[in-house]
């Protein structure tokens, strides 16, 4: 590819070049039959945008709120580990992307730079992703930490009591590095030869009894909003705000986790139904261009969370290579916003989509 990359998909082919091909499988992977990772993209090509004409959009604003803190765009970077595997500079360089783009950023709790280097690399909001530990005591330390160094919010990723089969890493016997953050607490470093060292280090490691009982005990031990990320159906949505939490993520974890799990957008509505604006929903999985993100709005997610697409930016380039990454995306749905009469998020509503299930109740 001589010329500049124009789109996430050729930021994906320049991350696959520059990657070895551990870490990049380990990024670009999905569980098992890879199914759910395809749909996540798929099922987005389904959905139509039934565009308003003789709108003035002379001018477009994307700024919004989420969780209510402004932000120039309803897009956030979502928590994914490692990302020194991508590049040395690590999380500091996304997160200063992240704040280059007035965009939030949810730090994973696997990251490789330590909280406080991400806190002190540059001033902006941050939200902090948590796994919880079978060693309890290690993971209220980070919350701690979190809460110490600034950020704002507590993401609880609730999908992952083990981690789902990812056949590439099993085949390369993908790594698993210590991580800083938890120097003199725990190794993180495994070496097994029989398959995915991640994978073992998780099982020996993540708290798989995990209930939400235990949203209490998180709330005992921290004042920041809690959101509750993994959620897929209707019933956990409403348990979600039952039990009080300050927002949710629909997530399938970026179809890493439970294949044949449904594609995060075709769950959306049902989650947004149910919540009946109660709570902010934000949503991720399979978000690579512009128009996925409106549909995501126009569906009801107050904003949408990128993954791998904010990986492949920083493996291409570094820093400036989320920053582009998070520009296109932003640019991609300005024009959208304006090629279909909406000039504020708040104008992307339900009518601006037709979904299959709309398509099929139209034959009935
Ligand atoms: C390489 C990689 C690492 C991830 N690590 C984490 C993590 O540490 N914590 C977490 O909650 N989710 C993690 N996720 C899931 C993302 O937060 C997000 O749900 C997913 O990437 C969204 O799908 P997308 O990649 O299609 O945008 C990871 C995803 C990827 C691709
Ligand atoms: C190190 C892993 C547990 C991070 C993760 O959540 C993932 O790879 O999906």
């Amino acid at each position: 590819m001589g010329s500049e990359p124009v789109n996430v998909s050729e930021f994906q082919e320049l991350a696959r070049q520059a990657l070895p091909k551990m870490y990049y499988d380990y990024y670009a992977g999905g569980a098992e039959d890879q199914h759910t990772l395809e749909e996540n993209v798929k099922a987005f090509h389904r959905i139509i945008i039934r565009p308003r004409i003789l709108v003035d959009v002379s001018r477009v604003d994307m700024s919004t709120t989420i969780m209510g803190y402004n932000t120039s765009a309803p897009i956030m970077v979502a928590p994914t580990a490692m990302h020194k595997l991508a590049r040395p500079e690590g999380e500091v360089a996304t997160a200063r992307a992240a704040a280059a783009c007035d965009t939030i950023m949810a730090l994973s709790f696997m990251s490789t730079c330590t909280v406080e280097e991400v806190a002190s690399s540059c001033n902006a909001v941050r939200f902090f992703q948590l796994y919880v530990y079978k060693r309890r005591e290690i993971s209220a330390l980070m919350v701690q930490r979190a809460e110490r160094n600034g950020f704002k919010a507590i993401i609880l990723t609730v999908d992952a009591p083990r981690l789902g089969r990812r056949e590439a890493d099993i085949k390369n016997k993908m790594i698993a590095p210590q991580l800083k953050n938890f120097e003199g607490l725990i190794s993180t470093e495994v070496h097994t030869d029989k398959g995915s060292n991640i994978e073992a280090f998780a099982s020996g490691t993540f708290d798989d009894s995990l209930c939400w009982k235990d949203i209490g005990w998180l709330k005992s031990i921290t004042s920041l909003p809690i959101l509750i990320k993994g959620i897929l159906t209707c019933e956990d949505a409403i348990k979600a705000v039952e039990v009080g939490v300050a927002g949710i993520v629909v997530s399938n974890h970026g179809a890493r986790q439970l294949d044949y799990s449904p594609p995060t957008i075709t769950v959306l509505e049902e989650v947004i139904l149910a919540v009946q604006g109660r709570i902010p929903v934000l949503f991720d999985g399979g978000v690579r261009r512009g128009t996925d993100i409106f549909k995501a709005l126009a569906l009801g997610a107050q904003a949408v969370m990128i993954g791998r697409p904010v990986i492949y930016g920083l493996a291409a380039k570094g820093e400036d290579g989320v920053r582009q990454v998070l520009s296109m995306l932003k640019d991609e749905l300005e024009l959208t916003m304006a090629l279909s009469g909406c000039c504020s998020v708040k104008d992307i509503t339900r009518c601006y989509v037709m979904t299959e299930q709309d398509r099929l109740h139209c034959r009935l």
